[in-house]
């Protein structure tokens, strides 16, 4: 193993998961569902810790690992979470339960994010995760940046796909998506962007003030 890959692993053994975020991975990965890595996980829980963050919108509730990073990290955090899913949020909100998060701190919107997302309101969201269709990436992050506030931060995680983005050679659609997105934000006046090696690649994009 490299010592990059030695780094890469080693990071993602170090969190100490609460025995509902175990649950919550195990179920997840029995349901088919691949939930964001250890290391994400903990990431998004600093994240949310350390910006004080109260209004979470999320893509892609699956079985709740991301939504039980955050919202366990920081007791005033409300998340509002999206899944075309009807059986992961009943699964979701279980877990949620055992985790004693008050069921009025969670908003679950059954449905395709491509339709909920327009009807959001903007401007209202601390941080909003991305974690739902892959081939929709690009119309997720345009709406999301309508929904974070000023100075508000949204999340990718997966945004390397597996290696594919990182390989010069893969020229499929969505490699060549991924890439341009990237290249886009990190030239944009708009925004700040970040781009960590944690699970399958965690993008930050901070929507900065006006000025
Ligand atoms: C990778 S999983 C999310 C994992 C979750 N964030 C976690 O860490 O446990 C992706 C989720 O996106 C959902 N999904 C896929 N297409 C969607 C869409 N068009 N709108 C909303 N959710 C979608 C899937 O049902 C699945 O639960």
């Amino acid at each position: 193993m490299s010592q990059i890959e030695n780094n890469w692993k080693f990071a993602e053994d170090y969190p100490v998961e609460s025995p509902v975020l175990e649950k919550a991975r195990k179920l997840s990965i029995e349901m088919g569902v691949d939930p964001v890595s250890r290391a994400t996980a903990a990431h998004l829980a600093s994240v949310v810790a350390m910006t004080g963050s109260h209004s979470i919108a999320e893509i892609g509730t699956g079985l709740g690992v991301s939504g039980l990073s955050m919202l366990t990290s920081f007791p005033a955090v409300t998340l509002t979470t999206i899944d075309v899913e009807s059986e992961y949020h009943r699964l979701a909100r279980a877990l949620f339960s055992d985790a004693n998060i008050a069921h009025t701190r969670v908003r679950f919107i059954n449905g395709p994010a491509e339709n909920v997302l327009p009807r959001m309101n903007e401007n209202s969201y601390d941080i909003v995760l991305i974690d739902g269709d892959p081939d929709r990436l690009l119309e997720y992050v345009e709406h999301s940046l309508r929904l974070v506030r000023p100075g508000g931060t949204v999340l990718v995680p997966r945004i390397l796909a597996e290696g594919s983005v990182a390989n010069p050679a893969s020229r499929d659609q969505l490699s060549v998506d991924y890439r341009m997105l990237m290249a886009e934000l990190a030239d944009s006046e708009a925004v700040v962007t970040s781009l960590l090696p944690v699970g399958d690649g965690l993008l930050h994009i901070t929507r900065l003030a006006e000025r």
